[in-house]
């Protein structure tokens, strides 16, 4: 069934890349470098940007059960790391766990280590919908940076220039309507001419609570929808079924 919205929004994880490929080479790359790069970049003007980000998600989290505090002074770094750790471990989707992520796989990306995944249907039909004149974004709880890495060293190359803008939390969380609301506005247009194609039906909700239009992928690996709560949606499987 054709697309009628003029703007196309898509989520990454889960919808144009594997959850296999964050959750299996991503996250475990961050894990595996993070004391050395912490060490490393510590008294860089960009870390200390990230340890700022770091020290206000921590204020705001204190109250949560298993908390790990940032300390000043000689522990620091140790509890910087165990922060981050902490935060990964739940799977937190803070912009700044999600902005030193961002930073750390900049060095993995460019290396040759980490090439991003996208699932062989994506830039086909991204190509396609572009040639009909619909505008392509991204919209991830991965930071710009991130995001932007995933395209520049995917493994079809350099696509970064098929999407004309990339969204991250400092939209506002994936789950809250007024993000979308935020990146209709941000980019001009109502939200009734945004299709945003997600995973995840919080998100989808979220969209349509905003006045978009959504749609949800169902990708080999991802966690089974709930039946009754996807029932009110379309579920596709790949992104050819937009065509
Ligand atoms: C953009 S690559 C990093 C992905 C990531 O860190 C993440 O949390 C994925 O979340 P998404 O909103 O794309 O499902
Ligand atoms: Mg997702």
């Amino acid at each position: 069934m054709p697309v009628n919205e003029n703007v196309i929004l898509l989520d990454i994880e889960g919808t144009i890349t594997s959850i296999s490929f964050v959750k299996d080479t991503l996250f475990p790359y961050v894990t595996e470098v993070l004391e050395g790069y912490v060490e490393k970049y510590w008294d860089d003007e960009s870390f200390q940007q990230d340890l700022e980000l770091l020290r206000a998600q921590a204020v705001i989290d204190s109250n949560i059960e298993g908390f790990v505090p940032i300390y000043t002074g000689d522990n620091a770094k140790k509890s910087v790391i165990n922060n981050v750790l902490w935060q990964m471990t739940n799977d937190k989707k803070t912009t700044a766990l999600k902005q030193l992520q961002g930073h750390i796989w900049k060095d993995g990306y460019e290396s040759g280590l980490l090439r991003g995944h996208l699932y062989e249907d994506v830039l086909p039909v991204l190509n396609k919908l572009t040639d009909l004149g619909k505008k392509i974004y991204t919209y991830s709880s991965g930071s710009t940076k991130a995001q932007e890495l995933l395209f520049q060293y995917s493994i079809y190359g350099d696509v970064s220039g098929t999407f004309l803008k990339y969204f991250d939390t400092k939209m506002g969380p994936k789950g809250s309507e007024t993000s979308y609301a935020n990146i209709a506005n941000e980019i001009n247009v109502n939200c009734s001419d945004i299709l945003f194609l997600t995973d995840v039906i919080v998100e989808a909700e979220a969209a349509i609570k905003a006045g978009c239009n959504s749609i949800l992928l169902v990708r080999p690996g991802n966690a089974p929808l709930d039946p009754e709560k996807s029932s009110k949606f379309r579920v596709i499987k790949t992104l050819d079924e937009l065509l």
